[in-house]
């Protein structure tokens, strides 16, 4: 295969966003599943049916602090002919032995203890008067403090019928019902019911791990000075923060220069790590775009067991606005998605949100794999807008009014415009204006 003639031709044709994503995503599964403990697959999804090999709650169990006693004695018990009981002893939350409650007995009994056999019912402690012989308490007297609490005698001012503040056992979960079913995403609540039910680990598709490498020789790491011609690296930053808000373990390397041997042996390093390759610059037309020459070249070899030879890696233009130029397929022997991001900050953040989230979350089997797009109203017109091209403005989002604000200007430089904005607009590729109050879908940013 002539691999430049093959590149050549694709990059004659311009790809809609649409068929970009759809080829994206046509090469990516849901990675195979793995056992997680528990809290290492919350925001994961569940790949089998779970059921509850035991009852919840585990044991009848008191929802109050109070007595145990039997519905009978206390059936006439009034705060002007109060019932008095005789406490035989405390049931404190795990407690293992119970007293067995008989006629005219009650058990001093705290939230979540076992019903001891012979009651049916928790008088709360306010009803009584928690032993004192005082008339109705507030609470309970702390055992160190009133050990004889444990015992003597209360006196009952209301009545409790049979089942009164008691939770029966498998009022919640009944033993060997479904309690999750596979496709179920794990968030604090389903991973609460797990750990009730004693499961410690789970299996689930796992997080993907994503590689997050920039490229361009004027690049300096943050906290060091900038000589003449160069700037920070603010891409990896973002884009390893993105990654990580998408739901990846996330992995950034530092920036590497323009130089085709460091890229190919960096791109060799990090493949062992990674369920996904995003790198950013080097993808446009320049003289020292070296993303693209080196994966064009990686991509022109035919497989031959070493590690990069026979990528097939596709440099395409979009039309859509930031975001034109685009790399993306299969490396390694593990054919491994990477996409190559254009290096501009806006354009390498929005061809993000739109291509590699969605990848990230199709790795993790994820129901929804795209950020959620509304309706708003457009409060500021937009002049102009490139005709053929989707152009996705940056702006702010009013969920209240109903409306957006686009922020800051269609340039793919404007760093902080991005920061302050929740938004992006969307302008399709057949609109060349806006005016002001017109309807605009956006895509929101989280
Ligand atoms: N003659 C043409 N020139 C350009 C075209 C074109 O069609 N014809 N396309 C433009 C578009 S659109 C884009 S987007 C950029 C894409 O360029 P590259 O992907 O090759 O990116 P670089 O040249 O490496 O960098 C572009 C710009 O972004 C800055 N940059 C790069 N990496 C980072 C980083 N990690 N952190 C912060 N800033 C970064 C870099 O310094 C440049 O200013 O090409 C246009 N040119
Ligand atoms: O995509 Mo470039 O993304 O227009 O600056």
């Amino acid at each position: 295969m002539n691999g430049t003639t093959d590149q050549t031709r694709h990059q004659d044709r311009v790809w809609s966003v649409a068929e970009h994503l759809d080829d994206v995503l046509s090469k990516i599964a849901p990675l195979d599943p793995i056992e997680l403990q528990l809290l290492d697959a919350q925001g994961c999804v569940l790949v089998e049916d779970i059921t509850a090999p035991v009852a919840l709650p585990p044991f009848d169990n008191s929802s109050m602090d109070g007595y145990a006693v039997r519905a009978a004695d206390v059936a006439d018990a009034t705060d002007s002919a109060p019932v008095t009981l005789t406490v035989i002893g405390d049931a404190a939350a795990g407690s293992g032995e119970l007293p067995a409650v008989g006629p005219g007995q009650a058990v001093r009994i705290m939230t979540g203890a076992p019903v001891p056999p012979g009651a049916e019912a928790v008088v709360p402690v306010e009803w009584t008067d928690g032993g004192t012989g005082q008339g109705p308490a507030a609470t309970m007297r702390a055992h160190s403090a009133a050990p004889q609490d444990a015992g003597g005698e209360v006196r009952v001012h209301r009545p409790a019928a049979a089942g009164a503040h008691i939770r029966a056992r498998g009022s919640d979960v009944t033993e060997g019902e479904p309690a999750l079913r596979a496709g179920t995403v794990l968030g604090p609540s389903q991973i609460g019911l797990l750990a009730a039910i004693g499961r410690g680990t789970v299996r689930v598709h796992p997080r993907p791990r994503v590689v997050v490498l920039s490229t361009g020789s004027e690049l300096i790491q943050p906290g060091e000075p900038l000589g003449p011609g160069e700037i920070h690296d603010s891409n990896s930053f973002q884009l390893t923060a993105a990654a990580r808000d998408a739901g990846a373990i996330a992995y950034r390397v530092g920036a590497v220069a323009d130089d085709a041997d460091t890229l190919r042996s960096t791109l060799e390093d990090q493949l062992i790590r990674a369920d996904i390759l995003v790198t950013s610059g080097g993808v446009s037309v320049g003289a020292y775009d070296v993303v693209k020459e080196t994966l064009i070249a990686l991509s022109a070899t035919e497989p031959d067991g070493s590690a990069l030879a026979g990528a097939t890696v596709e440099f395409r233009r979009l039309a859509m606005q930031p975001g034109k130029p685009q790399g993306f397929g299969l490396i390694g022997p593990d054919r491994i998605p990477l996409l190559a991001l254009p290096g501009n900050p806006v354009s390498s953040y929005v061809s993000f949100e739109l291509f590699v989230r969605p990848a990230i979350r199709a790795l993790m089997g994820l129901p929804e794999i795209h950020r959620p797009t509304t309706p708003a109203r457009c409060t500021e017109a937009v002049a102009s807008s490139p005709k053929g091209k989707r152009q996705f403005l940056r702006g702010s989002y009013d969920a209240d009014a109903g409306t957006v604000t686009p922020v800051g200007g269609a340039g793919s430089h404007l760093i902080k415009a991005m920061a302050h904005a929740n938004a992006l607009i969307i302008v399709p590729e057949d609109t060349t204006e806006v005016p002001a109050g017109t309807d605009v879908d956006v895509v929101l940013l989280g």
